[in-house]
């Protein structure tokens, strides 16, 4: 069995946000896959009407298909603050043409602001490792745990682009995604992320910096956040950079196109094209834009988000415990 779905990013690239189905008849939302988490949870018919504002809730007591888990509890909070919480249920969960007949479907009962301002979000889906799934007393397994072995292989492939619709594919390596070889890595998951270390950088056309990078394939995460130092080494070669403690990042004039940032994968590498790496104008004119490369400072390892995921085809293979990366 595999499947295929398509995911769109939000204005900035700042989420990408994909169609799932749940219950009978099916209700449809739209929501983060996110592999820096291993919950699924939606807004609600639970939450107080306050919360919710434009997106599209579950309705459990619609749904023949859906059981409560009497007992079990939720609560979760992402390292940019944000937090929900409630209560779960099992019902059926299609993603694409795949189906999960009994899913663990959490059921917000409240979210924090940031949820409730983003309208389009109707939740996430965690695909990162059951090991850090937060509902108690029994964590519950993410949709690809359940659906894994019936894949025709134990893996997922995302397909993030720049202002444009891709797709995560579930089963199968699609040949026609990608060009070049795939560059493979162990995936170390012991702390319920897709961790591995990348062997190096380079800025521009310099010469490949050897400087292990520990962090995660996130695609809940919008920016590529690296250690201080590989990040103050990029911005040394943009005129006019600096950090900017209001912006909280490292801000460049918007142009001219900043320099290409390539990082190791195993043997091979990856460019993050220097147009992508200005991630937004923080002033109305445009002059000054706020980097997609930023300190990982305070969260103990780096983060290879959106920013470099959306460079390449990346592989997220289970059944083999490693993550590749290509070109396309
Ligand atoms: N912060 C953060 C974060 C992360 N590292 N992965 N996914 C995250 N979020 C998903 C929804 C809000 C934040």
């Amino acid at each position: 069995d595999f499947g295929s779905v398509s995911t769109d990013p939000e204005k900035h690239d700042v989420e990408y946000l994909t169609p799932i189905s749940i219950g009978t008849p099916p209700q449809d939302l739209i929501v983060d896959f996110d592999t820096g988490s291993s919950d699924l949870w939606v807004f609600s018919t639970e939450m107080a009407a306050s919360d919710i504002k434009g997106q599209t809730v579950y309705d459990p007591s619609n749904s023949s298909t859906s059981q409560i888990l009497q007992g079990s509890t939720w609560e979760i909070t992402y390292g940019d603050g944000s937090s929900s919480s409630g209560d779960v249920y099992i019902d059926t969960v299609t993603i694409g043409n795949l189906t999960v007949p009994n899913q663990a479907v959490e059921a917000a009962k409240k979210v924090s602001s940031e949820f409730t301002e983003d309208p389009n979000n109707d939740g996430l889906l965690g695909l990162g490792f059951t090991s850090i799934n937060t509902v108690q007393p029994t964590p519950q397994n993410t949709f690809f745990d359940n659906i894994k072995e019936s894949l025709d292989a134990r893996l997922f492939t995302a397909d993030l682009k720049h202002g444009a619709p891709g797709s995560y594919n579930f089963g199968y390596i699609d040949p026609a995604a990608y060009i070049g070889n795939i560059s493979w890595t162990p995936v170390d998951n012991s702390q319920g992320f897709w961790g591995f270390t990348s062997p190096g950088y380079a800025v521009g056309t310099g010469a490949f910096r050897n400087h292990s990078m520990t962090g995660i394939a996130d695609t809940g995460t919008t920016l590529l956040l690296l250690p201080k130092s590989v990040v103050s080494a990029y911005y040394k070669e943009i005129q006019g950079a600096e950090y900017d403690s209001d912006q909280g990042g490292y801000v460049f004039p918007c142009s001219p196109t900043p320099p290409d940032f390539v990082f190791g994968v195993n043997n091979g590498i990856v460019t993050v094209p220097g147009d992508m790496v200005s991630y937004a104008p923080v002033d109305t004119a445009n002059q000054n834009c706020f980097g997609g490369i930023q300190r990982d400072t305070g969260i103990g390892f780096s983060i290879f988000g959106d920013v470099a995921l959306k460079t390449s085809f990346v592989v997220f293979d289970a059944g083999g415990l490693q993550l590749g990366w290509a070109a396309k």
